[in-house]
């Protein structure tokens, strides 16, 4: 593998490496090796700061000695046979040129350390060790030579070692000096300085002053203070200079070592490089980038992980309005956005639903590779975010794409369980990985935020599994991805997803990222998360992102107990009337629409008896935001499962409006696409005797086949259904619609119990749904 030029990593490894590591050849290569291994997780930041070094290191106590082994660098990735044939030539130089001699004595001094006992420096280490065989040689001239340049080599090693020694009283020295200089500030100090405005240079000097002395803490510490306080005061510096919140921060103090965690906070404060993702559909990156580069932007591609990404590192046009950008020759997209779509790895001819699609990004690169076959449902609850949805499907000239407009919990009952190939859950987050693009998060995220996330995020992840079928001949696969870097939305959903489903962790086919977490704090995760990625904005240069792929197993769903501040599991528990997918928090869909634009949860209000449970749960949680596993079974059948049977009462009731917004995409007509490429997949199905479901203009009303024949012709009941939605809207399912759904669906045995009589509770979430929207305006 190839290793970036000019970076500092490798000098210093391999000037490191001689003093205090094992000399010798293989010591060398492994220190190589290891070089290699991080340079290849870090060859996408190379824009950036070079990541995970600890920083107290670099510049503490080996800094001197690397100083001292400076002409190591000469040999940068020499291995012991290329020093020994070099070692002649110099020999033969020495009585020409002093200077030249005094360097090849050097180095001939750092190669010997480097070269140990390896048996190719045998001869060496003998010369060394019987210098007198060699003072009464009388091999003439040369061995005089080989005498002198002996001697000095010598008088080289020996002052060498003298100057090792200096540097490093030095550095103690040093060392000693700093640690008197610096103590931790007393109450009445920081009583002083919280009068004025923030004295930035002073909380700069103090946060790497605390994060050298905990790097080297036995030596560095002052007496009476521990870890903790210098931790804490770590804390309130570092939020106090980076602009976060406390909470936020000591998030990520618990995260990553000190030194890293302001490298992360660093690379926080600015935006990852502008990328463009070619639209396979439309165009090929090579001619994108020639016509870019012709209208004068300056890009690249991306890396050797992705073939369609390029980066643009400036441009004398607006990117988002070049006439090929118009014409949906490409995307603009983040980075780690690639992932997730990498790791789905959809194929064509596929049934794939994006849960969470809006603004697109993702959906029109799942099109893109299954070159525009198969379907793929793109939802989005946010009807305020349907258009971008919808414009850039349009742009991009996508055709095999359904937009809905649901709650993704509820997907199951309205798209069918088990009926996709693969689906893709781009969660709704509480985007801690993009704050260099929206540093609002610095403070306006806090533990119940984190705790609202957490839970939506595993009824959602629920969901998805239950539609995706085990039996998919290409698929049976869910990738679960966030924007956000805390192990609350992350690890933790997937930890769950595990203990509640019959699924397995699988690699996602990146070849680089940091392994998931897999023990955190008090937390211990299934061994299988290490295979979820992580991408960090200082480690990859890109936005941080989680990226996890699942395999579904089986369609069994397991039955486990209910643990604290996690969902109540409606398909394990009673299955409600209506076959839909119930939540605990089924209040906080229906009432979103008053902050429609909010991309996060924080709109998705609970219950109050789920809010109250949350909060709890959030203390409880000692702020680390991964809600604890135990926990007494009062407390969970505690206020949640009250919610839950209200909700379930509510549901039995059909929810007008909002459930039938599904748009067409493209300039095409998908539905009478879907029609076709479904009908034929029933017939199939319905050979091989399995379930099914679809959608139809919005509506999925998947029941038992057999149903439709009794209710007798179609077309006709098919046109009640169309002219009810062209005319009045009225979306209230009726028993014919029902039959026509069934027509084009497929056989859901859950579904046929569904009873669709209008009103009830739910049409009263929507009234004050309504009335809140009035409130606001009238506000
Ligand atoms: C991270 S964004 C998706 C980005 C999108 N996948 C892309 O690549 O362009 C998450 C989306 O989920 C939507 N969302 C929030 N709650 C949802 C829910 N319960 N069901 C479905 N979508 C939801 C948000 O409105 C937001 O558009």
């Amino acid at each position: 593998m190839a290793l970036l030029p000019g970076k500092g990593g490798k000098k210093r490894k391999g000037g490191k490496g001689t003093p205090t590591k094992s000399p010798g050849k293989k010591s060398s290569k492994h220190d190589d090796e290891e070089f290699e291994e991080v340079s290849e997780e870090e060859v996408p930041t190379a824009g950036g700061k070079k990541g995970r070094g600890n920083a107290v290191e670099k510049r503490g106590k080996k800094e001197v000695p690397q100083k001292a082994k400076g002409k190591r660098k000469a040999f940068p990735e020499s291995d012991s046979d290329d020093d020994s044939d070099d070692e002649p030539e110099m020999e033969d130089d020495t009585s020409e040129e002093d200077e030249d001699e005094d360097a090849a004595m050097e180095m001939l001094g750092s190669t010997r350390e480097l070269l140990g006992s390896d048996s190719d420096d045998e001869d060496y280490m003998e010369m060394d060790d019987d210098p007198k065989g060699l003072e009464f040689s009388d091999d003439g001239s040369e061995s005089e030579e080989e005498l002198d340049v002996e001697k000095r080599s010598r008088k080289i090693d020996a002052q060498r070692i003298l100057d090792e020694k200096d540097a490093e009283a030095e550095m103690q020295l040093n060392i000693q000096g700093e640690s008197d200089d610096f103590r931790l500030p007393t109450a009445e100090e920081l009583e002083e300085e919280s009068k004025g405005p923030p004295d930035l240079p002073k909380i700069q000097s103090r946060i790497k002053e605390i994060v050298r002395v905990l790097g080297n803490f036995k030596q560095l510490r002052a007496e009476g203070s521990d870890r903790g306080d210098y931790t804490k005061q770590l804390a309130l510096d570092l939020a106090s200079y980076y602009g976060y919140n406390e909470f936020l921060m000591n998030m990520f103090m618990q995260m990553f070592p000190v030194a890293e965690v302001v490298e992360f906070l660093e690379a926080n404060e600015t935006p990852r490089p502008v990328c463009l993702r070619t639209n396979t559909l439309k165009a090929r990156r090579r001619e994108l980038m020639d016509v870019l580069i012709n209208r004068g932007v300056n890009l690249a591609p991306l890396g050797k992980w992705s073939k369609v990404g390029l980066v643009v590192y400036e441009s004398k046009v607006p990117v988002g309005a070049t006439p090929e950008y118009m014409a949906g020759h490409y995307m603009l997209q983040s980075a780690s956005s690639f992932l997730p779509v990498m790791a789905l790895a959809p194929q064509e001819k596929e049934r794939i639903i994006d849960m969470a699609a809006a603004p697109g990004g993702k959906t029109t690169y799942i099109a893109g590779l299954m070159k525009n076959t198969g379907v793929i449902y793109a939802n989005e609850l946010k009807e305020s975010r349907l258009p971008s949805l919808s414009a850039n499907i349009q742009r991009m000239g996508v055709t095999n794409t359904i937009i809905c407009n649901y709650d993704g919990r509820k997907l199951p009952g309205i798209l069918g369980k088990n009926t996709a190939d693969r689906v893709l859950l781009d969660a709704p987050c509480s985007g801690t990985g993009v704050i260099g693009k929206d540093p609002s998060v610095k403070v306006t995220k806090s533990g119940e935020d984190i705790v609202r996330c957490a839970f939506l995020q595993k009824e959602l992840i629920l969901a998805a599994i239950d539609m995706v079928d085990a039996s998919s001949k290409s698929g049976g696969y869910i990738v679960y991805s966030t924007c956000s870097v805390l192990v609350a939305e992350n690890e933790a959903v997937i930890d769950y997803a595990l203990r509640k489903r019959d699924v397995k962790v699988v690699s996602c086919g990146l070849d680089f990222g940091r392994p998931g977490y897999t023990r955190f704090r008090e937390h211990r995760f299934h061994p299988h998360v290490a295979n979820t990625r992580r991408f960090f904005p200082h480690a990859h240069n890109m936005d941080g992102f989680f990226v996890a792929k699942l395999k579904k197993i089986s369609n069994t769903i397991k039955t486990t107990p209910k643990e604290e501040n996690e969902p109540e599991d409606t398909a394990v528990a009673e299955e409600p009337e209506n076959g839909e997918a119930v939540s605990a928090d089924e209040d906080s869909a229906n009432t979103s629409a008053g902050s429609e634009d909010d991309e996060d949860v924080g709109s998705q209000k609970k219950t109050k008896a789920s809010k109250k449970k949350q909060k709890k749960a959030s203390i409880e949680q000692n702020g680390s935001g991964v809600a604890k596993k135990s926990a007494p079974a009062k407390e969970r059948n505690g206020s949640l499962n009250g919610a839950k049977t209200d909700h379930k009462n509510a549901v039995k009731q059909k929810k007008p409006g909002k459930q039938d917004r599904t748009m067409d995409a493209g300039n095409v007509n998908p539905t009478k696409r879907t029609e076709e490429e479904e009908s034929s997949e029933r017939l199939k199905q319905k050979k091989a005797g399995k379930q099914n479901g679809t959608v139809y203009a919005g509506k999925a009303t998947p029941t038992k086949h057999k149903k439709l024949k009794e209710e007798g012709p179609v077309r006709k009941k098919q046109k009640s259904i169309e002219q009810s939605e062209d005319g009045k809207k009225s979306l209230t399912p009726t028993k014919e619609n029902t039959a026509a759904h069934a027509k084009r669906g497929g056989v859901d045995e859950v579904q046929k119990k569904r009873n669709y009589s209008p009103g009830g509770k739910v049409k009263q979430q929507f009234s004050s749904k309504k009335h809140l929207k009035s409130k606001t305006r009238r506000k």
